[in-house]
């Protein structure tokens, strides 16, 4: 089980040194395109949430992160424990919290870089603690819907 603290802590050194290099090597507003008019590297900063909501409210995310955590941690050590996939998922929002929450204490913002775009859509810019969270939050659901039809099919005669 613990094997899965260090999935987040790989996520987690994975997604800082990403925001390192972008700070250290790109200018604000700086685009290198990767894969032509889909994928770019957009150096930007949020000091909101998802979609810059709550710009600046960085009390609030404080709050909500460490209740995201020590909830998480929680689920980990209970549900954790029956199912591999519950767990990566626990993992994946983890490391996602956190990486975003060591942005918010240091920088005041979060550093995001990953610009694609989606026919004409622009989605917004975002890291990889979001895709981290992202992922997460997908994987959740589905090891709560199988865990739930599992039960059910357990308890049936
Ligand atoms: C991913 C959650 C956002 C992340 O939440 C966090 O940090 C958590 C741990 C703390 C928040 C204060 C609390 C959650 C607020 C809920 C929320 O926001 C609803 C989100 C839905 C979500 C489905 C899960 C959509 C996805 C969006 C985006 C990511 O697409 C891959 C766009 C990301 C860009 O706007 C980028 O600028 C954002 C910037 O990096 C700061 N990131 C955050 O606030």
């Amino acid at each position: 089980m613990f094997r899965f603290y260090g999935l987040s802590l790989l996520i987690i050194a994975i997604d800082q040194i990403s925001k390192w290099l972008v700070t250290k090597y790109m200018e604000i507003g700086e685009r290198i395109p990767v894969i032509d008019s889909f994928l770019l590297l957009t150096s930007h900063r949020n000091q909101g949430a998802a979609w810059g909501i709550l710009q600046g409210q960085m009390l609030f995310f404080y709050i909500i992160t460490v209740l995201i955590v020590g909830f998480l941690i929680y689920y980990m050590q209970t549900q954790g424990k029956n199912s591999r996939w519950s767990a990566v998922a626990i993992a994946l929002l983890l490391a996602g919290a956190i990486g975003n929450f060591i942005d918010r204490l240091f920088r005041k913002e979060v550093v995001d870089f990953v610009d694609v775009y989606i026919g004409s859509y622009n989605y917004p810019i975002f890291n990889v603690a979001d895709a981290s969270l992202t992922i997460g939050v997908i994987l959740f659901l589905i090891a709560t819907f199988i865990e739930d039809k599992r039960q059910k099919e357990t308890e049936q005669p």
